[in-house]
């Protein structure tokens, strides 16, 4: 990562999910101007699926080209096609159904009813072939160069299915891996291991509630991915945490608000 990573902190959640929400339009036309299409990760959780619905509100939202816009997913609780507490479910909506996306850029991750059965692992296979299949050889990595990845925080500093002390977190080979006996449930889960994460451009940890301040605080605060997945999470050119000031209220002072010197 270049730097560390940069706060800005909301009044509220609301205004916290409309701002979130014009910063990803912006982005979005921005890389769609500069090479033809984008890319997007989404995330599960109030304040993913909030910017989702802030977007779909936007008068502006029609500036994105949608059938130039890839879709992916940081995580999914490995459950059948269409359960509500599916992320992308609940993505679709959101946002989803609501905009002419080619359905072919939208790539869910698998259901425990398709095509790998309720075998997580090999559904984390195939998506991790998916993922190598849209990476552009010249750049000789095993996932695309998403242009924006977005990532919830948990209250236990959990990004993605990646949780403390969990064994995912210590992934250091594969891009996606089966999580099994996640401490939230459903207990089953798929998600982006943290180096396909890094493989990101930007990323965006979004973080709202006073539930979120401890772990806003130490992830920020120089512990350990281990400890904190949220602080082994982080983009090859910006890493963005968009907080409430609720979220924000435990940081070091010497975190936030940003020195004037
Ligand atoms: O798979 C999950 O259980 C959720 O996606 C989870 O990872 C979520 O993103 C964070 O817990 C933040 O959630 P909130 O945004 O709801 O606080």
């Amino acid at each position: 990562m270049t730097g560390s990573p940069q706060l800005v902190v909301h009044r509220d959640k609301e205004l916290m999910a409309q701002a979130a929400a014009a910063r990803l339009l912006t982005k979005i036309v921005d890389a769609q101007a500069a090479r033809g299409s984008a890319s997007v990760v989404l995330t599960g959780g109030r304040n993913g699926n909030g910017l989702l619905a802030a977007l779909a509100a936007s008068p502006a939202r029609d500036a994105i080209d949608w059938s130039r816009l890839d879709l992916w997913w940081g995580d999914e609780r490995f459950l059948p096609e269409g359960d509500p507490d599916r992320n992308v479910t609940q993505a679709r909506e959101a946002l989803l159904d609501a905009v002419p996306l080619d359905p072919a850029r939208v790539h869910a991750m698998p259901a425990s009813d398709g095509a790998y059965g309720n075998d997580a692992d090999a559904a984390a296979e195939a998506y991790a072939a998916e993922l190598a299949a849209a990476a552009r050889p010249e750049n000789h990595a095993q996932v695309p160069s998403f242009d924006v990845l977005l990532l919830g925080v948990g209250p236990d500093t959990h990004v993605a299915s990646l949780f403390p002390e969990h064994p995912g977190v210590r992934e250091t080979e594969r891009m996606v891996i089966g999580v099994h006996g996640a401490p939230k449930p459903p207990p089953t889960r798929i998600s982006l291991t943290l180096p396909a994460i890094r493989a990101a451009r930007e990323v965006w940890l979004l973080a709202a509630g006073e539930d979120k301040a401890k772990a806003a605080a130490i992830a920020l605060s120089g512990t350990g991915e281990l400890q904190a997945p949220a602080a082994g999470a982080y983009g090859r050119s910006r890493t963005l945490w968009l907080l409430d000031s609720a979220a924000a209220s435990q940081l070091p002072r010497a975190l936030y608000p940003p020195s004037l010197a």
